[in-house]
Order: structure tokens, then sequence, then C-alpha cells
């Protein structure tokens, strides 16, 4: 959003929470009480919570913060906070030439570990002990470490995982967090994130190389279709089981799966949930190349810091090339699958598959 004219959408709310995280230099407790009260009336409207006691010296804080602001609309709430954390961003910003992410400790994700050296930015999922499942905040700080390595001066970027998973894909529990609006306000807000996600990768602007360091199911599966190249460990394998989840196929896996692999082999994976090895989906040029399990790292690494040294517009410009005209067809496939799961994400199909999960009585 640019301009105080405009009012903040729900979207540039989302950003603007996401970059509060992000903030170098605490604000201090004065403008974190605006934050809050203003984030509060925002998503939940006027105070009517009871008054905390006199020596509950925190929450009393906070609620004569959030009562403070009456009966400001939720709008207006909104568009106040975008507006502060802005002012908070820009002021903790030495200079606009400064490249985002480029001076970014690796500590200012909670979900990833960002690095760049070598002309290569790193994003690591880095939730090992959860096989790295995608939660909501994760979503979000992939978005943000894209665009920001999108900008900033690597040569090529790219993802992989922290531990012997590289994703187990959507996190099951972000089913259970539910907004006042029930399923329904869930599902709708979930494919408006599901959009904004794949949009970043259907928009990336450099080559973008899944280092898949072990097994990998669902979304993390569907999006290395929009990867520029996949580099796989033998011990990778390659799970769409979205029938199995009452769900169905997202990150324009409905086309660029058929495309990659001919119609059946999709089939086979994205309705019959076949899950693959690493060199059956090389076969079917889902990977680019698999390598042995104790020689990956090694090879891989040694391999992209060559090509990182390649001429970086070059490579832009062939990438542009390449995938400029697929770019409004991958936007409109993406916006009708994200629909499509907004009304699976409501079956009893799928609400029944997330419980099973989530008791402990299903796995993969
Ligand atoms: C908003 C956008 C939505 C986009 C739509 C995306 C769709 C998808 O991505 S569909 C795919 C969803 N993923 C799954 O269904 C995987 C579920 N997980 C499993 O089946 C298994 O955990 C496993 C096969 C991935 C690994 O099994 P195992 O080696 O036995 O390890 P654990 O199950 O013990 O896992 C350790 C720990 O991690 C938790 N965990 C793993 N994956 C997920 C997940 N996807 N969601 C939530 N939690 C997950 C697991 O519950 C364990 O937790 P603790 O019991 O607390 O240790």
């Amino acid at each position: 959003m640019s301009g105080t004219a405009m009012r903040a959408s729900q979207k540039d709310f989302e950003n603007a929470m996401n970059q509060v995280k992000l903030l170098k230099k605490d604000p201090g407790n004065e403008v974190k009480l605006k934050l809050y009260a203003l984030y509060k009336q925002a998503t939940e409207g006027s105070c009517t919570m009871p008054k905390p006691g006199v020596f509950d010296l925190v929450n009393k804080a906070k609620w004569d913060a959030w009562n403070a602001l009456g009966s400001l609309p939720k709008e207006t709430a909104r568009q106040n906070y975008v507006e502060l954390v802005s002012s908070l961003t820009s002021a903790s910003q030495p200079s606009s030439q400064v490249e985002p992410g480029a001076d970014r400790k690796p500590s200012a994700y909670e979900t990833l570990e960002v690095t760049s050296e070598d002309g290569i930015t790193k994003i690591m999922f880095n939730r090992p002990t959860k096989k790295n499942a995608i939660t909501t905040q994760m979503y979000h700080e992939i978005m943000l470490a894209l665009k920001a390595a999108g900008k900033d001066d690597s040569s090529v970027t790219v993802l992989t995982g922290n531990g012997d998973y590289y994703s187990s894909g959507n996190d099951l529990t972000n089913f259970t967090d539910l907004p006042p609006g029930g399923p329904e306000e869930k599902a709708k807000n979930s494919a408006i994130l599901l959009r904004d996600f794949i949009d970043c990768f259907i928009d990336f602007p450099k080559p973008l190389i899944a280092v898949v360091n072990g097994p990998a199911v669902g979304i993390s599966v569907t999006t290395l279709g929009l990867c520029d190249a996949v580099y796989a460990t033998d011990r990778a394998t390659f799970h769409t089981p979205f029938s199995h989840l009452g769900q169905s196929p997202e990150g324009c896996s409905s086309y660029t799966f058929p495309k990659i692999m001919g119609p059946s082999k999709a089939t086979e994976m994205l309705i019959f949930g076949k899950k693959l090895t690493a060199r059956e989906a090389c076969a079917q040029g889902l990977v680019t190349e698999v390598f042995p399990d104790s020689t990956f790292q090694k090879e891989v690494w040694t391999r992209l810091k060559a090509y990182a040294k390649l001429p970086p517009n070059a490579m832009r410009i062939s990438k542009e090339i390449m995938r400029s005209r697929e770019k409004e067809k991958l936007r409109a496939i993406n916006v009708e699958e994200c629909n499509v799961l907004q009304e699976r994400w409501l079956s009893d199909e799928c609400m029944n598959a997330v419980m099973n999960f989530l008791s402990r009585k299903a796995k993969l």
C-alpha cells in the first residue's frame, strides 16, 4: 500500500503484522501497547473485556490502551495499525538504498533460517521437530523471505529444509485455530493466504532452486513445479495425498504436473496419492537430478556456488523470457484452485481427515 489516503486492505494488515516481528529495534512499551490496542480493535472491535485487577499490571495496561480506542471503527484501526508499522519500519531503515534482507540476521524469522552468501540466498524451513510443517506464521515468513530475496543482490535463491524432512506440507493444526467467523471465515482466510503464497512463487524474478533434503509432502511438493530446478537426495520422497485428506491440488499443480509428467502420471500423484521415490520423480521430470544422500549437500552446494557466479542479469532475463508467457495463466489457475479448496476445507471428508491426524488415528 502506498500513501495514507488509500485504505489498508486485509493483506496490508497481515503484511504489517509480519513486519512488526521483523523490526530490528524494540519500539518501546508505549508503541507496543498502541500496536496491541489497534490490532485488537481492528480484529475484534471495541473492548468488551472485563477490566483486569490493579495488580495485574501488564494486562491492565493492555486493557487501558484498547479501551481508550472507544468505538473507533475496525477499518480505521486497521489503517492506523498499518500506518504506525510503516512509520516504524521506515524509521529503522537508514536509507532507502538498503536491500531488503541484506543485513537481516537469521534470527529475524522464527520459522526459517535465512542466510546470504556466495551469491546465494538460502531460505531454510526451520521446524525440524515438526518435519518442517508449514504454519500460518511460516507461510507469511516464507512470503517475506521470498520478496526480500527477489530484491537482494544474490544471484539465485534456494529453498531447503532443516533436519530429516524437506517439509511435511501444510501444518494440520492450522485448521484448529478458528477465527470468530468459524470454519467459513477460516476457509476464506486460508484461501487468500494460499493464493498470495503461491503468487510469490509465480512472480519470483530470479532462479529459484529447491534443495530437497528429505521427504516432501503436499504443498512442499506442488510448489516444486514452480521452481526452476529441483535437486533431491535419494532419501527424498514426493507425496501429494490430497484425496486422502479430502482436499484438491494447489500450487498450480493441476496444471504444472500434467504438463511436466503427462496426465496419467499426474493423476497417480494428485488424485490417487501415489508417493514417488526421488528417482521416480526425476524420471517424470519433477526433479532435475538425484544425488546419493552421503554426498548430497557437498555436491549440490558446489554446483550452486558455480551457478551463482554466472551473470545475474542474464539469468534473470532468461528466466523472464522462459516463464513470462505462462504467468497470467498460472495466476488464474492459482485463483481457481484456491476457490475449490476453500469449499473442500469445509467438507466432511476434509474435516474428518484432519481430525483423524490430530487425534493420532491417521498418518500418511
Ligand atoms: C493455508 C494453505 C493450505 C495449503 C494446502 C496444503 C495442503 C498440504 O500440504 S496437504 C499435506 C498435509 N500434510 C500431511 O498430511 C502430513 C501429516 N503428517 C504425517 O502424516 C506424519 O507426521 C509424517 C508422515 C509427515 C511423518 O511421520 P513420522 O516420521 O512418524 O513423524 P511424526 O508424525 O511423529 O512427526 C513429528 C512431529 O511433527 C508433527 N507433524 C508432522 N507433520 C505435520 C503436519 N503436516 N501438520 C502438523 N503436525 C505435523 C507430528 O504431529 C509430530 O508432532 P508431535 O507428536 O508433537 O511430536
